[in-house]
């Protein structure tokens, strides 16, 4: 089928690049140019693992192009995929911004019928919403399929989720975009879910609130784990061989950040508010998600009374491993506290230093490696469990630093690990280790 992707981003981009390797023709429309022609270039502008060859295989095979356009994009396309973002506005709200200048551009444009997809997060009735703007401002009188098909990939493994995800959700209100779109996706594995649009556009924001919940409701547990002694490692294992809580999604930290979580959770409070609906319990994980960003440093805080000239690592500064994304991620409210603290903060991603400089404090130094960064460092701060930051070798890490204690926000190590390497280790739920010893 001939297929327009519009927007570019991370949902975009790898939407795009996975249609054509299924054998669409796809044309990608962005209004950045920059973006459109780094694309053409065959160079992917985010880092997500497996995504450039792909594109460079599919463009290649003539599959797959790219516009800045609309005009273009659109001139044959049967099917109309709008991917465009849905950030937060100041009170938590979605910003629908980019989607009503896109409806208004495809009403611009369009010259034939065509089935129109969201596949950005919206909140309900937002494709009545569009439906209805196009439908009062199309240029010439075509007819207009609306279909809400949500997007559940993750970023650092988008390709794999595309093809291998979980469940494909269709909304729609009439039976044949059902079909044109069961069969769009026929040659995945992937079990598909039709209902209507509401509830289709409901569910995104449900699934994601009810990740988020189990995330806070995890790192509760364990902040309760370390007051107790018990170790929030083995609770999340035992709870995890029930099936009906399931072992994914139940490992504490520092809070979730990212593009989603944060965003889509304040979208659902004021989605609810809207309807006079006061949704208390999303209100608490929220709250305790903003706690738990920063709770390495009131450790840090504990341990030496104060921060003030410390020369603090950061390891890892995108809000998960494998992206270069650092929206929402947990080391920029670490970062600022540290800094306002009067730390000295030096920042290493293996992939995010660039992004990373663009939101961090200023005053945040980068290393080009892990030996760079804990060179001389009173205190080291994992934030991102990169696989190459989880294969320390701590007893090395405990010669380059000057102090050798670590706050480890992702418990990238055993404490067997931690005691046999000689480094103070304080970790998410669990015991403490000192030099030579455990410590509650
Ligand atoms: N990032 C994720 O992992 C993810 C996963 C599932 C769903 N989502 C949802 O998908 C949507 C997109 O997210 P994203 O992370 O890909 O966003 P993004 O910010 O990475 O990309 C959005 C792209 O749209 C382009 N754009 C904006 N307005 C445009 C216009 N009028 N015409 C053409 N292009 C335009 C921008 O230039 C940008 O390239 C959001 O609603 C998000 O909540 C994101
Ligand atoms: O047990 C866990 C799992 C995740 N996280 C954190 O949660 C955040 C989000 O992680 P993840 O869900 O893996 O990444 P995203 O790319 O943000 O994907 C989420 O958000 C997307 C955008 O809506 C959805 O499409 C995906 O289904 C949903 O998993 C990250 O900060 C993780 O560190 C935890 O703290 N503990």
């Amino acid at each position: 089928m001939n297929i327009a992707v519009i927007g570019t981003g991370y949902v975009g981009l790898v939407t795009g690049v996975c249609l054509s390797e299924l054998g669409h023709r796809v044309i990608c429309i962005d209004q950045n140019p920059d973006k459109i022609s780094i694309l053409r270039d065959g160079i992917s502008p985010i880092y997500e693992p497996g995504l450039e060859p792909l594109m460079i295989d599919n463009m290649d095979a003539g599959r797959l192009d790219f516009t800045t356009s609309m005009e273009e994009g659109l001139s044959s396309a049967e099917i109309i995929y709008i991917t465009v973002g849905t950030p937060p506005r100041e009170d938590g709200s979605a910003d629908l911004s980019h989607i009503s200048q896109v409806a208004d551009e495809i009403a611009a444009h369009l010259q034939k019928e065509a089935v129109i997809v969201i596949k950005s997060t919206v909140p309900v009735g937002t494709n009545e919403y569009v439906k209805n703007r196009i439908e009062g401002m199309l240029a010439n009188p075509v007819r207009i399929r609306m279909v809400s098909n949500p997007e559940f990939l993750r970023e650092g493994s988008a390709v794999q989720d595309t093809f291998h995800g979980d469940r494909i959700i269709i909304g729609t209100e009439d039976e044949e975009s059902a079909s044109i779109m069961e069969k769009l996706y026929s040659h995945l594995q992937i079990p598909v879910y039709t209902t209507d649009i509401r509830s289709s556009e409901m569910i995104k924001y449900a699934s994601n609130a009810f990740l988020a919940t189990k995330i806070s409701f995890m790192n509760e547990i364990s902040n309760v784990c370390e007051k107790l002694g018990a170790d929030v490692e083995s609770v999340a294992i035992g709870m995890g061989l029930d099936k009906r809580i399931g072992n994914q999604f139940l490992k504490a930290g520092i809070g979730y950040g990212g593009s989603c979580f944060p965003k889509d959770t304040k979208a659902l409070m004021q989605i609810a508010g809207n309807v006079h609906y006061d949704f208390k319990l999303l209100k608490s994980v929220i709250e305790v998600n903003a706690d738990q960003q920063t709770i390495l440093i009131g450790k840090a805080l504990e341990r030496f009374g104060t921060v003030r000239g410390k020369r603090i690592a950061l390891l890892g500064l995108a809000f998960k491993p494998n992206t270069d994304d650092m929206r929402e991620a947990p080391s920029i409210a670490i970062a600022r506290h540290l800094i306002n603290l009067g730390a000295e903060v030096i920042g290493y991603d293996p992939v995010a230093n660039g992004h990373a400089e663009h939101v961090l404090p200023v005053q945040v130094r980068y290393a080009e490696t892990l030996q760079e960064a804990l060179w001389q460092a009173d205190v080291g701060f994992i934030l991102t469990e990169w696989a190459e930051i989880c294969a320390l070798d701590l007893h090395q890490v405990s010669l380059w630093m000057r102090e050798a204690v670590l706050f480890d926000g992702r418990n990238c190590f055993s404490l067997g690990q931690a005691a046999a390497a000689g480094v103070e280790y304080h970790s998410i739920g669990r015991k403490s280790v000192a030099k030579e010893r455990l410590f509650v």
